[in-house]
């Protein structure tokens, strides 16, 4: 399967030489769920960090589509086709939630066609936001923001998505939907890269998946491995303390 992203041996640090991602690499696949587990400070918001662009490499390289953007900056990743929702919530909580989205139209601002055009395919998707188009972010609970977030991301129409933590502190419901719009994306032929606390609900959505510990590459496999007794089963088990059932 083509990789559509792909981190090669990549170190990279916030403040001067402590380095947090040491000779890192993740091979992101079309219309498949990359997930990227491990415990609590192991890079895993860091990976997609990086892979959008908002740390410089120390070392090694980023590949997207054959083309080398280690050197780009996330507007240029953007234009690319990557999206990022990233683990926080980012949306302005005054502003309503059409004004929210039409943030991210913002590379295509100038053609108002296509700005209706794209919002009005998000409304479609998600029927909840069209009916609160008018209210402040705010007013929304956590899940129906989570599908702001994911329908600003869509806008741009993105080949690859990045989601840290998508369900965070969000209720079993509203997260099994977010889990299976996840899901979606990549069967609609998306490139997807999960950072997930939940191991379980990661390993059921992901195809692949990466195990980091302290900056580095731990283990890999596909979801077979972890689903049907492994190593790697028996790594998660071992170093995060959690047993898959
Ligand atoms: N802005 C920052 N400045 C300096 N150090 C940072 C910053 N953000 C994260 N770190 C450090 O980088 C390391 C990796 O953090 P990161 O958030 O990538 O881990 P994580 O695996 O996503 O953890 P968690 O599951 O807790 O979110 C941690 O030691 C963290 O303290």
């Amino acid at each position: 399967m083509e990789s559509i992203l792909s981190l090669n041996d990549v170190t990279v640090a916030y403040h001067g030489d402590i380095t947090i991602l040491n000779n890192v690499n993740v091979q992101a696949r079309k219309g498949q769920v990359t997930g990227i587990i491990g415990p609590n400070g192991a890079g895993k918001s860091t990976v997609l960090k990086t892979m959008f662009g908002f740390l410089p490499l120390i070392k090694g390289s980023i590949v997207l589509n054959g083309t080398d953007i280690s050197r780009q900056g996330p507007n240029k990743r953007a234009e690319a086709g990557v999206a990022f929702v990233p683990q926080n919530r980012s949306l302005f909580g005054d502003l309503s939630v059409e004004d929210n989205l039409l943030l991210g139209c913002w590379p295509f601002r100038k053609d108002k066609p296509l700005v209706r055009k794209r919002i009005n395919a998000v409304y479609e998707r998600f029927p909840i936001l069209a009916d609160k188009r008018k209210d402040p972010a705010s007013s929304m609970s956590g899940g129906q923001q989570r599908f702001v977030e994911f329908g600003r991301a869509l806008l741009i129409e993105p080949s690859v998505i990045l989601l840290d933590e998508p369900t965070a502190m969000l209720a079993p419901k509203i997260s099994k939907e977010l889990y299976g719009l996840i899901r979606g994306f990549a069967d609609d032929g998306m490139t997807v890269v999960l950072v997930d606390q939940n191991v379980r609900r990661c390993a059921e959505i992901s195809d692949y998946l990466y195990i980091l510990e302290l900056g580095k590459n731990k283990a890999e496999g596909d979801r077979d491995a972890f689903v049907h007794g492994s190593a790697l089963r028996d790594t998660v088990a071992t170093w995060m303390d959690y047993e898959i059932d």
